[in-house]
């Protein structure tokens, strides 16, 4: 029997390490910026003070006794958790909890007058209109009479890169730039830390056949190029079907949401140019069923997806492939779990039930499936850093 590798999960505990920083400086600023996003009344502002004190200094509270969702939350460890600190608890847990509560806290789940109001919709909005998204958008005219081959990794490289487009590590990036180009990476470390695009296209033929599962990670700026692709590979036959999984309410600020993606269909078919026509044929694929909306519960699960239900596996099981997109997708992929980075991702992630690849930028910790060489490389160039920075990105492919 094959040996499953394992390693520590992340606790948010250690002072001065980056799941710390989180949750004690990355959550307040998050309630923050809810609060100054609307204007709430005095019962919102006094549950985002509660919910500030308990992140910070407090432990964890149990939902509402008649909350829609306390069932599934128990399941997924609520019942173990409430009373302990945050910091003491898994990390991804914690993380996970916290945005749950802060839905609580602004009414998200109702009832009342408040019921379904996104609080990071103007900060998603924003970006949607930003001109650098229009500048982004125009690129596409260049794109046109490329030949396929090119214009499809051209595509590939935007949703990659396109991760780095998230609204909450950007309030922790406020200091560097976040949005600093591939380019960063420094002469001696490659900005693709793992490539396996070549093993990705083999399993994406221009058959016409083949299903691909598409797990989104944050809308705007990365749901956008997310979309082209997903265009892109509809239109030349290399997926058939795409079943693009959302997340069923807001989660870690820019996560998108069905309503994420009819704004970014939206933004696409009201552009000029290129983008129009990507815009009316996603319209159409949705119309015809081609492409369609999946926003499952476990999408929000605070644990790995080695835990995912059956029905979701079923599901994914049936796909021809499964991309997991962005950091948090990939903490859930691998287990949030401190791997020797030289760990095989093809082990970690033979749970799954097909061909799985991740397209991600480093924001974590997490990462496996590196080369002993490169490893070295980052690690004496830039320390630490190449982990969280959001400079670096990772192609991945298992089960090919
Ligand atoms: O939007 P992504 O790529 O999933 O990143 C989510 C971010 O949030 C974090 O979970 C920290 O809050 C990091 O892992 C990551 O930087």
């Amino acid at each position: 029997m094959p040996e499953i590798p394992t390693a520590p999960v992340l606790l948010g505990g250690e002072p001065g390490s980056f799941p710390h920083s989180v949750l004690a400086e990355r959550h307040p600023a998050i309630i923050r910026q809810v609060r100054e996003a609307f204007p709430y009344g005095p019962e919102q502002h006094r549950a985002l003070d509660a919910l500030l004190e308990s992140c910070t200094e407090g432990v964890i509270e149990p939902l509402p006794v008649d909350a829609h969702d306390r069932d599934r939350w128990t399941a997924w460890g609520l019942a173990g958790y409430a009373g302990r600190c945050w910091f003491d608890v898994p990390w991804l847990w914690s993380e996970s909890y916290f945005y749950r509560l802060l839905l609580e806290a602004v009414g998200y789940f109702g009832p009342g007058p408040w019921q379904g109001i996104d609080p990071f919709r103007p900060a998603k909005l924003a970006e949607l209109d930003a001109q650098d998204t229009d500048e982004e958008l125009a690129a596409l005219d260049a794109l046109e009479g490329v030949p396929d081959a090119e214009r499809s990794a051209a595509l590939l490289h935007g949703s990659l890169w396109g991760n780095r487009a998230d609204l909450g590590f950007r309030l922790s990036a406020a200091s560097t730039d976040a949005r600093a180009t591939a380019a960063d990476a420094t002469q001696d470390t490659p900005g693709l830390v793992a490539d396996d695009s070549e093993a990705l296209w083999s399993l994406l033929p221009p058959s016409g056949t083949g299903t691909l599962c598409l797990v989104a990670d944050n809308a705007g700026r990365e749901l956008v190029p997310d979309l082209l692709l997903v265009a892109d590979l509809l239109d030349h036959g290399r997926a058939a079907q795409v079943v693009l999984h959302v997340k069923p309410y807001p989660y870690y600020v820019s996560d998108a949401t069905t309503a994420d993606v009819v704004d970014a269909v939206r933004r696409l078919t009201a552009a000029p140019g290129a983008a129009h026509g990507y815009g009316r044929r996603l319209w159409s694929a949705m119309a015809d069923g081609r492409l369609t909306v999946r926003a499952h519960p476990f999408s929000c699960a605070p644990l790995p997806y080695a835990e995912m239900p059956g029905d979701l596996r079923e599901e994914f099981a049936t796909g021809t492939l499964t991309v997991f997109k962005g950091d948090l997708n990939y903490r859930r992929l691998v287990g949030d779990r401190l791997w020797p980075p030289t760990t095989s991702f093809a082990d970690v992630t033979a749970y799954f039930p097909g061909p799985v690849a991740a397209l991600r930028t480093l924001k974590s910790e997490v990462v496996t499936g590196l080369d002993a060489r490169t490893e070295a490389a980052l690690d004496t160039a830039e320390d630490r850093r190449w982990r969280t920075g959001g400079t670096h990105a990772l192609i991945q492919v298992a089960g090919a």
